[in-house]
């Protein structure tokens, strides 16, 4: 067993020391690109000041046969882009792929000082974490890192989520959790055929209208509300990326073209606590740029609470609703968020500040 003392300490002689905390980036939106698509990568450039995050993507949605060429893409578009601020992230092949070694032993070798987060697919508990965590570390010591690279893992099975606790604890590494509804579907044996979002079978019907002294039954219309496939899974790995002091993502939406489903399923995982989303297309960047930054009227609301609440405890009244402690923190989560994002985007700090100054007349 680990003591809580070693897990500061490198798990290889020569590798950076382990994080303390995750930093906080902006990351609404996670893109997606294969590396191995020479026009998909030749985009990656023009869209790296646009996203907060790029992912080169080894696993899912590139073929067997063209696992090597989008690695040796990834290579080639990490060293050839300036990315600024935006971060690189990879998703390696899962760890029963024969791919999963060559991908970790060649990005940390070859790019290692521009990754900034290896996000692992199909995790099933704290034993692929280790194993992730050690090999990032020898393979750090042996390139001369001096920046821990991060680690972020998919919850997409049944084993992953019965575990998400102590995959969210595993290792010091830990970045955050997203969820992957489509894996994790066909590993809970759900009868869908989507990535992610809502079906219209899944649904709750109100009563009948009663039949007073035995009637007969009336065939009126009965209203049906389709319901969420993903509110359990979700506020779960919330809560345990929120007790280890990780950041929990909503992942995919396959339905590129239903563009308000999508900001429908994003905004749900934003108002449980999630920070952002993947984008598969260029199309959804702006649905999660929007989504996962809080509102302008939401922001100028939580700072006029925070300036009326003073040093944070009582309650006060304001506009006819009671505000205490806890609207005081909930209200500080969205100033943060606010204040952190705003210093890296300079038209959403605009539009914060010109919310402010209305409420403020
Ligand atoms: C979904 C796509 C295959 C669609 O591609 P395409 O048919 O080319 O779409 P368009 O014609 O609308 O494209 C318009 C132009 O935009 C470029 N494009 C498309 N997607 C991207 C992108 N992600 N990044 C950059 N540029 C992109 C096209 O090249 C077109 O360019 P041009 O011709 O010059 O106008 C495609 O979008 C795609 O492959 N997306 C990524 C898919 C992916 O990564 N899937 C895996 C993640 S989801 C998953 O794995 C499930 C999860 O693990 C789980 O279990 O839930
Ligand atoms: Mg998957």
């Amino acid at each position: 067993m680990r003591s809580a003392k070693d897990f500061f300490r490198p798990l290889a002689v020569g590798a950076p020391a382990p994080p303390r905390e995750v930093p906080f980036r902006p990351s609404r939106m996670i893109h997606f690109f294969d590396p191995g698509n020479e026009k998909m990568a030749a985009k990656v450039p023009a869209l790296a000041p646009q996203v907060d995050v790029l992912l080169g993507n080894l696993e899912d949605a590139v073929a067997a046969d063209r696992k090597e060429a989008a690695r040796a893409g990834l290579v080639s578009v990490a060293r050839a882009t300036d990315f600024g601020a935006t971060q690189l992230w990879t998703r390696v092949n899962s760890l029963d792929s024969p791919w999963a070694l060559d991908d970790l032993v060649t990005l940390v070798t070859e790019i290692g000082d521009k990754l900034d987060v290896v996000m692992v697919p199909k995790v099933e508990g704290a034993h692929d974490i280790h194993y992730v965590d050690r090999l990032l570390a020898q393979l750090e010591a042996r390139a001369g890192l001096r920046r821990p690279i991060l680690v972020h893992a998919i919850l997409e099975t049944a084993a992953g989520v019965a575990a998400v606790e102590e995959i969210a604890a595993a290792s010091p590494r830990m970045q955050g959790i997203s969820l992957g509804p489509a894996d994790l579907a066909a590993s809970r044996r759900m009868k869908t055929t989507r990535v992610g979002g809502g079906h219209p079978g899944y649904l709750v019907r109100e009563d009948p209208p009663p039949t007073f002294g035995g009637g007969t039954p009336s065939d009126a219309p009965r209203v049906t509300y389709q319901q969420d496939l993903w509110h359990y899974t979700i506020a779960r790995m919330v809560d345990a990326c929120a007790a280890h002091d990780i950041l929990p993502y909503y992942g995919p939406f396959g339905d590129i073209q239903d563009v308000t489903a999508c900001e429908d399923q994003f905004r749900n995982a934003f108002l449980l606590g999630c920070v952002g989303a993947w984008s598969l297309h260029p199309v959804q960047i702006d649905i999660a740029k929007r989504v996962f930054s809080p509102a302008p009227e939401d922001v100028a609301w939580a700072r006029q609470v925070i300036e009326a609440m003073g040093d944070g405890t009582g309650a006060v009244m304001i506009d006819g609703k009671m505000q205490d402690d806890a609207t005081f923190k909930q209200c500080q989560v969205v100033v943060g968020l606010a204040d952190a994002l705003a210093e890296r985007d300079p038209q959403l700090a605009a539009s914060y500040a010109a919310a402010d100054k209305v409420a403020r007349r």
